[in-house]
């Protein structure tokens, strides 16, 4: 099977530490990207969603891999406009994918939006704002997850974009505790304290954007290339290497396929390399001022994230 290390999940399966990250990526370049990081350069999971609207393609690039569907570790997520309907969301995914389960379901964000509103993914007001379903408790999408989870139709569940206090909106009711929480994490946005609480939990933490996003500034970051000056290495496997040494999964996305394969081998040799003190001086970059999100849609409601810009007005 391979695909690299892999972490344990709370209820005892296994997650590849390295996924190809699929947001953002065109139709026309994600089924040979998807095929080539799978058949080419190791990589046994794939980062999905509903709203990137290219998951027929993603399916079809995971069969052109040839590899085994059970060898290979899909997630997925559910859109803001589906929390009051989980397994439709889900049904038209799997039906998207090509597949009968996937191996993580996720909560894409923590905001339930008007299922009956002027667009299907991104209702908005008259304002111009987001149109959040305010009447929809977080709780009741989490019952929904768990029961397409008991039906068999996903072996994992977990969130996204969930703070500390949206967790707590769902932990108390929960049956099942959440796998995993997939967060912006990286050199400029560690999180320190949200990784840890995720920790004391029992949640394992995927890192999205580890690289930093489109046109990111990670990659020239003065410590990051010094630290892989000294090791011979190329700063995406810095950014890479650091998180999985932290025991956090990380998601690069690219439909290039020297990056695809760069990005597998040099994210395992950049958790190999990197010592105590680089990782102490990654730690620190960005309470040193370097802090920064590339990744803040404008949500109209109070996601309970340190640094996160004011609402839209
Ligand atoms: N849950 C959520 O809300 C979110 C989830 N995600 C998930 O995380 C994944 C990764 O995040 P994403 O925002 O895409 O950003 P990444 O940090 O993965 O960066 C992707 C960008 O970096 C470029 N790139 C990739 N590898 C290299 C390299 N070795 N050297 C230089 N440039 C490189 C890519 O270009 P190119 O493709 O042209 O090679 C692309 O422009 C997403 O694709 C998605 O699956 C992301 C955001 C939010
Ligand atoms: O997964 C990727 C991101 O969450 C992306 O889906 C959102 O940032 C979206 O573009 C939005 O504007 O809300």
């Amino acid at each position: 099977m391979s695909g690299g290390p892999r972490f344990k999940l709370d209820h005892g399966a296994e997650i590849p530490a390295i996924g190809l990250g699929t947001w953002q990526s065109k139709a026309g370049e994600v089924e040979a990207a998807v095929a080539y990081a799978i058949k080419e350069a190791g990589y046994r999971a794939i980062d999905c969603a509903w709203a990137y609207g290219n998951e027929k393609e993603v399916g079809e690039g995971i069969r052109a891999s040839g590899v085994p569907r059970s060898d290979i570790f899909i997630t997925s997520k559910l859109w803001g406009t589906w929390h009051s309907r989980v397994e439709e969301c889900l049904d038209q995914t799997l039906a998207n994918l090509g597949t009968d389960y996937l191996d993580l379901y996720l909560v894409h964000w923590p905001v339930p939006l008007n299922p009956k509103g002027n667009h299907p993914v991104f209702p908005t007001l008259s304002s111009g704002k987001r149109d959040v379903d305010h009447d929809w408790l977080l709780k009741d999408t989490w019952k929904q997850m768990e029961a397409v989870l008991k039906k068999g139709k996903v072996k994992s569940i977990g969130v996204s974009n969930f703070s500390e206090s949206k967790l707590n909106e769902i932990l108390p009711t929960a049956e099942i505790i959440p796998a995993v929480n997939q967060l912006e994490i990286h050199i400029y946005n560690p999180q320190h304290k949200l990784v840890a609480f995720n920790k004391s939990k029992g949640i394992v933490t995927q890192a999205y954007s580890p690289l930093g996003s489109t046109n990111s500034p990670l990659l020239a970051d003065e410590i990051a290339v010094e630290i892989a000056k000294k090791h011979s290495l190329q700063p995406a496997d810095v950014l890479l290497g650091y998180l999985i040494a932290k025991g956090i999964v990380v998601l690069p996305k690219s439909v290039t396929p020297a990056r695809i394969a760069s990005n597998f081998t040099g994210a395992l040799a950049g958790a190999e390399k990197l010592d105590t003190l680089d990782i102490e001086k990654l730690d620190g970059l960005a309470a040193n001022g370097k802090q920064k999100r590339f990744i803040t849609p404008p949500w109209p409601v109070e996601l309970g994230f340190e640094h996160w810009p004011p609402l839209p007005q």
